[in-house]
């Protein structure tokens, strides 16, 4: 098993991934002293690929993500964009990187202002970037968008204000703004979580054909594995833990064949179990449900405290690096690092 500092990825044939985070950190200064919310994470992001990152809540997904949009700079560590550290970018460069890169949030409510109506609320980026010529031809363009995201008719849209609005068409408004400026990212920030069931589906089908349809990129972020399964089977999934990436490789192969044992934890706290989701063969015990503080992580591997394999004197002494474990997955886990990934079932 050899140490991976970059986490291997699929290239395309210019052989570079379009985004890159090279060893971000980033430190936040707080009541209990400084926390690192993200630790020197590795990932990267092909051209029309889903990342997806997953982990539960104060993990880290979304400061790697805002670091990732160029929202903040990372304590330490670089984010790449077309081979570029962003942070090194001349003022109109980087304004056209953080229009490839577009952010949708959880709540759209809170993104969208509540004062425009929807046709100004996708006009006004069109307009202001010199997307398109003229407000006929922005007016089309908003039409063209929403039947994108399948609000149709879209005349019954273009008038409305946000509160006239569903949570579902709300969020389809905020992917057809992220959609004005051709981005070659989207980065979905829970972005169905606050939907009910049925709505998320549909959201997540419309983002999927978008997906498929627009080739673009996507820095997927959800604490929930079943939907990663569902949005970024093609794609790659990273596993994230107290700031760190613990477990990172295909998604098939997180979901079907987890090594690391709090993937695997999160994948027997589905509630109710996706048949195809292949069970770890004895449900991943654990130790403790508590998560610790940020601000004072236990030695070696954060996780060992509520581990079920946890052996004193390996678990908490270096913290685990994230090796190669099999052919393009990688995990953080010193048992499993001594120890073997099982072979994956057929
Ligand atoms: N600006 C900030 N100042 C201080 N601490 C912060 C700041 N932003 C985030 N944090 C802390 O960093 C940690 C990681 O937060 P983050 O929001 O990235 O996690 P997350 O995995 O996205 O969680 P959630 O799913 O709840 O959004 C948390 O402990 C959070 O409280």
């Amino acid at each position: 098993m050899t140490a991976v500092d970059e986490t291997p990825a699929v290239q395309d044939a210019s052989g570079k991934p379009l985004m890159t985070l090279d060893g971000v950190s980033q430190v936040f200064d707080t009541k209990a002293g400084p926390i690192r919310a993200v630790d020197q994470a590795n990932l990267s992001i092909n051209p029309g690929e889903v990342l997806c990152l997953v982990g539960e809540s104060g993990s880290g997904k979304t400061t790697a993500a805002r670091m990732a949009a160029g929202l903040t700079r990372p304590s330490s560590g670089q984010v790449m964009f077309d081979g570029t550290d962003i942070w090194s970018l001349k003022k109109r460069d980087f304004r056209d990187f953080r229009r490839s890169v577009q952010y949708v949030h959880q709540d759209p409510y809170a993104s969208l202002n509540p004062t425009r109506t929807i046709q100004q609320t996708l006009t006004a980026p069109l307009l202001k970037h010199g997307v398109v010529k003229g407000k006929q031809a922005a007016a089309e363009r908003a039409y063209e968008l929403l039947t994108k995201v399948d609000l149709t008719p879209p005349e019954n849209y273009l008038s409305k204000y946000p509160h006239q609005l569903s949570g579902g068409q709300r969020q389809r408004v905020a992917v057809a703004r992220a959609l004005t400026l051709d981005p070659k990212i989207i980065i979905a920030d829970e972005s169905t979580s606050m939907l009910d069931v049925s709505i998320r589906i549909s959201v997540l089908a419309m983002l999927g054909r978008l997906r498929d349809e627009l080739g673009v990129g996507f820095l997927f972020i959800t604490h929930d594995l079943a939907i990663a399964k569902y949005f970024g089977w093609r794609g790659r999934t990273a596993v994230m833990y107290l700031g760190r990436i613990v477990e990172f490789g295909p998604t098939p192969r997180i979901i079907n064949a987890p090594t690391h044992p709090y993937t695997r934890a999160l994948i027997d706290a589905i509630p109710e179990p996706d048949p195809d989701l292949t069970r770890t063969k004895n449900a991943e015990s654990l130790r403790s449900l508590e998560i610790p503080s940020l601000a004072h992580l236990p030695p070696g591997c954060a996780f060992h405290p509520r581990c079920g394999r946890f052996e004193d004197g390996l678990c908490d002494g270096d913290v685990p690096q994230l090796i190669q474990v099999r052919p393009g997955q990688s995990a953080a886990c010193h048992v499993v690092a001594r120890d073997g990934a099982d072979e994956p079932a057929a």
